[in-house]
């Protein structure tokens, strides 16, 4: 199949599209990627829409406005790609595998009583996007496995498994988004991944509140400061770090931490600093769970082009750290090239979540398809 795999990430500055020709098993040809970056006001209301997505009805006018806006974008996106493949003298895709922007993550997390359900949101019209594009679009791909008492994400590994099949074991994919996510493959074909703790998303927050930026550009804040050993001790304290996974968060999950740690009263620089070492030793922790080291770490997402987190990663792992580029992967469109390997196996009725990669109970379906086209 020839897929646009889309995907609007926790750091709410755009939205990324690939074209992928994938039986959802196998990557062929990665044809044109693009990103579209989200203008400042629907960047604005989304990081809103977090705060406000627990309580607010799927009714809200803000709410649906922004569901209207975000997946016109996503329109745009999906016909630039067109373009481009038409182009390179590509066919045009058929499928669109539209993640959405999630607004609210909680899954089940030990201590939450039995009758507890878990809840996962992503806004997106997928009837207004295959209208748009006229591509059958694959969607909804969390809600099966949260129902089903499984975290909801991460969902790339299976893709990553697909990317990296010829490339020497065992390894880590490390995505440095909003939040940052690890898929740990073994040589004998196991996989265990999870999110392993904040990145970028509360060092964008912090650029805003300090310096009115969007995000550290190149490390510029982070490299000028040093981390706040006592800061940094408390948030080391998080239990998140010492549970064990399967495990998936939300992109505001550590705000309340941060400040209770007193992150808020450092320097713009310090504060930095501390974040970026935190990201670190959050990675660092997680590592401890993989069932054997990797032989080295590619890491994927905006995280890896912050000089000062490559270098607070290199200094807190034992292995070997490189941007994903270093295998011939697009850092910057994996997410994206992901979800359309997710979406071929959606349409295929192949799992998409597993185990020991959200704890779903057992290999999983999940998504749903809309659309004539297939
Ligand atoms: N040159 C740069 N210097 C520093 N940081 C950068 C740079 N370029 C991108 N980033 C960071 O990367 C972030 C975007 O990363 P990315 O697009 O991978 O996140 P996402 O996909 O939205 O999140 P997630 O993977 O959690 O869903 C930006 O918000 C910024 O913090
Ligand atoms: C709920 C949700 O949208 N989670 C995202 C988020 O962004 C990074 C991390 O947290 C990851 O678990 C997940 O995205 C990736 C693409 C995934 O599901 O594999």
């Amino acid at each position: 199949m020839r897929i646009i795999g889309l995907m609007s990430g926790t750091s709410l500055d755009g939205v990324d599209a690939a074209w992928v020709e994938t039986d959802g098993e196998r990557v062929g040809l990665l044809g044109p990627t693009v990103t579209l970056p989200y203008d400042p006001a629907l960047r604005r209301d989304l990081r809103r829409l977090l705060e406000m997505a627990p309580t607010i009805s799927p009714e809200d006018p803000f709410l649906l406005d922004c569901t209207a806006r975000l997946t016109e974008r996503h329109a745009a996106a999906v016909l630039r790609v067109q373009q481009e493949a038409a182009r390179a003298g590509l066919p045009e895709a058929e499928l669109a595998g539209f993640h959405g922007q999630t607004i609210l993550h909680r899954p089940l997390r030990p201590g939450d009583s039995r009758n507890a359900r878990g809840h996962t949101w992503q806004i997106g019209d997928a009837r207004a996007l295959a209208r748009a594009t006229g591509l059958s679009v694959a969607f909804d791909f969390r809600s099966a496995d949260v129902a089903a008492g499984g975290q909801g994400a991460p969902l790339v590994p299976i893709a990553h498994a697909a990317l990296a099949h010829a490339l020497p074991k065992p390894l880590a994919v490390l995505n440095l988004g909003g939040v940052a996510n690890v898929t740990w493959l073994g040589a004998d074909g196991r996989m265990q991944a999870f999110d392993t703790g904040p990145a970028n998303g509360p060092l964008d927050d912090w650029a805003k509140r300090s310096l009115g930026r969007d995000y550290d550009k190149d490390g510029n804040l982070a490299l000028a400061g040093q981390a706040d050993g006592a800061v940094l001790g408390r948030l080391m304290a998080h239990p998140y770090l010492a549970l064990s996974p399967p495990k998936s968060l939300d992109r505001l999950d550590f705000d309340r931490a941060l400040r209770d740690a007193g992150a808020h009263l450092l320097s713009p620089q310090d504060g930095a600093a501390t974040l970026v070492a935190f990201c670190a030793v959050c990675v660092a922790a997680a590592a401890r769970h993989f069932p054997e080291p990797p032989m080295q770490w590619l890491v994927a997402g905006g995280g890896r082009r912050n000089p000062a987190m490559m270098r607070a990663l290199s200094a807190t792992l034992s292995e070997l750290v490189r941007p994903v580029e270093v295998a011939g992967w697009n850092g910057d469109a994996l997410e994206a090239q992901c979800f359309a390997v997710l979406a071929a196996r959606t349409a295929r009725g192949l799992p998409i979540s597993f185990p020991e990669t959200t704890g779903a109970p057992r290999p999983m379906p999940g998504g749903q398809v809309l659309g004539g086209l297939l």
